[in-house]
Parts: structure tokens; sequence; C-alpha cells
């Protein structure tokens, strides 16, 4: 069994495995008069391969319990996938690297801080979607069609710093 603590996400760390969407942290310019700021292009959706298209869903998740105890790992060869909160739910995020097989000393584990999103580039393995203390609800955007979720077995343990 993998022991993993979670620590802070950062766009650093998280640069080999995707996208942090966080407007706090991210250049703007104004549009609409100046009523409105758009903070631009934050993450790369990607889809591998046409027809596909991207897809605009609503997940409303029920809490995980600490510590979080994973069996497998996915991914999406064929699309990137992009979580968002949208009441500032905070969720763990498990990651390894994209590749054929999963290599196990390059799995990060880490927890958002309710304003940060993340979008996983296509291949990048991770863990299914885990919040933290409530029900969740997220906008998530990824590829339609089939033939792109792949799994792997892998026992992780996830705890939070104290
Ligand atoms: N299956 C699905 O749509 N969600 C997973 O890919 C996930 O990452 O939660
Ligand atoms: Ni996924």
């Amino acid at each position: 069994m993998l022991e993993l603590t979670a620590r802070p996400l950062t766009r650093e760390a998280f640069a080999p495995f995707g996208d942090v969407i966080d407007a706090r942290t991210s250049a703007s310019f104004p549009i609409n008069n100046g009523r409105t700021q758009r903070h631009h292009d934050l993450a790369a959706v990607e889809i591998v391969d046409a027809p596909s298209s991207p897809l605009i869903s609503i997940f409303v998740s029920q809490p995980i319990t600490l510590p979080l105890e994973l069996e497998l790992l996915e991914r999406h060869p064929l699309g990137s996938q992009a979580f968002m909160p949208l009441h500032e739910e905070r969720f763990i995020v498990v990651v390894a690297p994209p590749g054929d097989e999963i290599d196990t000393q390059k799995i990060c584990a880490f927890v958002t801080d309710g304003r940060q999103g993340v979008n996983y580039r296509a291949g990048t393995w991770h863990a299914i979607h885990s919040v933290l203390g409530q029900e969740g609800e997220f906008l998530v955007v990824d590829r339609g069609g089939a033939d792109n979720l792949d799994e792997r077995p892998m026992a992780i343990r996830i705890t939070l710093a104290n």
C-alpha cells in the first residue's frame, strides 16, 4: 500500500500533470466596457481525435472520508478533463504523469483550497473525483465519446497534513 500525504496544490507542482484553474493567480483583461475581467485561456482543452466533441457537465459528488483509500488510478488518453468547484469545495487530487504504465515514484497527492480547479491533460493518471467535507458540485469539461477510459489497480492511502 503506497501512503501519501496530500500537500497544498500549486501551479508549479501540478505542471507535469496539467493546469491549475485559479482566477486569483491568473492574468486578466477588462471586457464588457470594463465591467468584467476576463481570465483568459486558463487551461488547455484537449480532444485528441475528431469527431469527438468537448462536453460541459456538472458532477455532484458525495464527500470522501479520510484517510482516502484508493484502489485504482484512471486516465483519459484521448482528452483532457477539468474540474472546477461551484461553491468553493475542496478536493483531493492524486496524479501520475502520462504514460502506458504508472511510475509509482512519481505519484503526487494534493489538496485544493476551494478556489482552485484542475485540468488533467490527456493521459494524466488520476484518482476519481474526491471531494472533502460535504456534497460537492463541480463544472466538468472533458471529451465526449467512447474509448477514453483506462484504469490500473493501485492501492494508495491518502492523508492530510495536520
Ligand atoms: N467517469 C467520469 O466521468 N469521471 C472520472 O473520469 C473522474 O475523473 O472523476
Ligand atoms: Ni477522470
